[in-house]
């Protein structure tokens, strides 16, 4: 045990921190890893200085489908100061919870399927289905130079996979967490024009004005489905989130903003999140009409990473008619675990590329009992969860590896 918790710390240390990950490091260390495994190993710069590293466990059985297990290499940025331990450092404390950026979101899913092979194959089970394992880059800034041009490669489809399994949410509870489908993620920049003027005068259509009834409507529409949530009997992925990213608004000077000049421009930025249940184009006339009327001078535009998804949403199906899904709830069962009903991740993961491709996907991080502190201060795991979600991909891997039935193909899904 101590030695496979030292290789996962050894990973946490890498910096793979966003902007600049160093994924080299990241890729080599995870080769490193699969040496030993006799894993067949190819690392793709779909963007060069962005690997991806692809490896496989070749099954017996070529004619079956694959599965693909996926995690992505790089981490959030974080305010180390507000950190007990460094984030880096992937400090253990005297409970055996390990501090560090990347613990929960997904080093820690990433390692783990490793060990879970190493298992595997000290057992001496042989797979039937191949396996292959994705290291994907920038996941954290939209995944457009990893996952979605992986999930678009004629590589891709060259794997026959049948089904993917990728990062999930931690569960406080005993129960684990599944997700089948995302809610879509909109980055909007609202920005608002007017006639500039004195400080001291009041008069209507100044681009702070027009840009405060905007936030004043969106605060409005964000009160409502934040009131359907505290009510109770609907889930985080089921309703649209809006939080106010960033204000962008003032005339700067050397000695601080100028105070008694309203400015001609004004912008903010969202980070707004729709489920596939509710009507996308209805939310984007309210957008239109109401948060960016141009009659009010106002626009919208993407933010950076250029996060917008319209249109027809990809859902996994969680239920009989999926063999992949009551695999994987009989496994988690068989490893001592249970999962909970199956959810719309509230974010977004690189499972919306193999989705939007035609390959059904799973969300699912094996950690329970554990509070969800993806992108926050103090992001730990425990040894002990740890070391449970390894015998939990043992199961997992050892049921889709040994599945079968060609009814496993992708198109019969
Ligand atoms: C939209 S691309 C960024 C991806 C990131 N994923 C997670 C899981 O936090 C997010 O949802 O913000
Ligand atoms: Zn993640
Ligand atoms: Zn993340």
């Amino acid at each position: 045990d101590d030695a496979i918790v030292s290789r996962f710390q050894e990973y946490l240390r890498i910096n793979t921190v966003q902007p600049n990950p160093e994924y080299y490091k990241a890729v080599d260390f995870i080769i490193s890893q699969a040496k030993p495994l006799s894993l067949e190993s190819q690392t793709i710069e779909f963007v060069k200085g962005k690997p991806l590293l692809l490896l496989k466990w070749v099954g017996s059985d070529p004619t079956l489908p694959a599965f693909l297990l996926n995690s992505h290499t790089d981490v959030v940025p974080f305010e180390d100061s507000k950190w007990t331990h460094h984030p880096l450092q992937a400090h253990m404390d005297h409970h055996g919870d390990i501090y560090a950026r990347g613990s929960q979101d997904m080093k820690c899913v990433g390692m783990q399927y490793l060990e879970a092979i190493r298992k595997l194959q000290a057992s001496g089970f042989k797979p039937l289905r191949s396996v292959y394992l994705s290291f994907v880059p920038d996941e954290e800034i939209g995944g457009h130079d990893g996952a979605e041009k992986f999930a678009e490669s004629q590589l891709f489809k060259s794997l026959n996979i049948a089904i993917v399994l990728d990062e999930g949410l931690p569960s406080p509870t005993e129960s684990y967490r599944v997700f089948y489908g995302e809610r879509s993620p909109w980055w909007l920049v609202i920005k608002a024009k007017g006639p500039p003027g004195h400080g001291a005068k009041l008069y209507d259509n100044s681009a702070m004005e027009n840009l405060l009834k905007s936030i004043e409507s969106i605060r409005r529409f964000r009160a409502s489905q934040f009131d359907l949530l505290k009510a109770g009997g609907i889930a985080e992925g089921d309703v649209v989130s809006v939080n106010m990213a960033f204000l962008k608004a003032g005339t700067p000077s050397p000695t601080g903003f100028v105070m008694n000049l309203q400015p001609s421009e004004a912008e903010a930025g969202f980070d707004i999140r729709v489920p596939p249940s509710v009507d996308a184009e209805a939310l984007e006339r309210r957008l239109v009409e109401e948060w960016a009327p141009a009659a009010r001078n106002m626009s919208f535009e993407l933010g950076q990473f250029k996060q917008k998804l319209t249109g027809k949403q990809f859902l996994t199906a969680a239920d009989d008619s999926n063999p992949w899904w009551g695999l994987l709830e009989n496994a988690v069962k068989e490893a001592g675990g249970r999962t909970s009903k199956p959810e719309i991740f509230p974010a977004s993961t690189d499972a919306r590329y193999f989705r939007k491709a035609g390959v059904p996907a799973f969300g699912f991080s094996p950690i329970s009992n554990t509070p969800s502190l993806l992108h926050d201060h103090n992001e730990y795991l425990g040894k002990a969860e740890y070391l449970k979600g390894i015998e939990v991909y043992v199961s997992i891997i050892k049921a889709y590896a040994s599945y079968e039935s060609k009814s496993g193909s992708r198109d019969e899904l």
